[in-house]
């Protein structure tokens, strides 16, 4: 399984030796979230978080819209260079469009889906994306417990690929540790994204090794 850390716990102060450890430390993706007050209580980063980023490190950016109206900025992120960027199932009844429109932009495109909405909400969405984030916690904080309930959207989503031949990588979220992760991966998840384990760690190269390996292990 692949790993994308959440620089959403890490230290604010030290953002760019944070990248630089966990890069070093063999993490595939770098995980960015979003947030804009509206669609989740908290605020986090913005584009210019994003450029940043792409200044100092070859990660994969994999950013993820926690905001109420995600047409406005796909643009935005993109310029800034985003690899993918995650648009979620609850804020627009155009996502269709705007799906098309962030691939039309050289972007990879994902779908979220908050632990309460159903696998239904997205199934005109599957042959097209490039990527389904399971949202495996509600959005908008860190280091919130993980919701076992929500790996069945995972196995749904795995069989169905198999069955029509879809290409969307599966990506979970939220309370990813070393009991958590083997479960996602069982299920059916590429991409484990981790937060606090990682960032509340000094271990954090062990962590990410841990993480990759952990389930099969098994
Ligand atoms: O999108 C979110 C929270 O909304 C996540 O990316 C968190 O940042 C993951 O943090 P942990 O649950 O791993 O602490």
């Amino acid at each position: 399984m692949k790993i994308a850390p959440s620089i959403l716990n890490a230290d604010y102060l030290n953002l760019g030796k944070a990248i630089k450890t966990v890069e070093q430390a063999g993490a595939d993706l770098l995980h960015i979230d979003i947030m804009d007050g509206h669609f989740v209580p908290n605020l986090s980063f913005s584009s210019a978080l994003v450029k940043a980023a792409k200044e100092i490190t070859t990660l994969p950016l994999d950013v993820h819209l926690m905001v109420a109206n995600p047409a406005s900025c796909i643009e935005d992120f993109a310029q800034n260079g985003a690899d993918t960027l995650l648009v979620h199932a609850e804020t627009d009844p155009h996502l269709y469009r705007v799906i098309q429109q962030i691939q039309a932009l050289h972007v990879q495109a994902g779908i979220v889906i908050n632990p309460g909405t159903p696998l239904s909400a997205i199934s005109e969405y599957l042959p097209i994306v490039d990527q389904v984030l399971v949202m495996t916690v509600n959005p908008g904080f860190g280091g919130q417990h993980f919701l076992k309930n929500t790996l069945t959207k995972v196995q749904s989503l795995a069989q169905l690929r198999n069955e029509h031949n879809w290409h969307y990588n599966i990506e979970v979220d939220g309370g990813i540790n070393e009991q958590t992760a083997p479960l996602a991966q069982q299920a059916g998840a590429d991409i484990a994204v981790a937060g606090s384990y990682l960032f509340s760690s000094t271990e954090i190269a062990s962590r990410i090794q841990l993480l990759k390996t952990c389930g099969t292990a098994q």
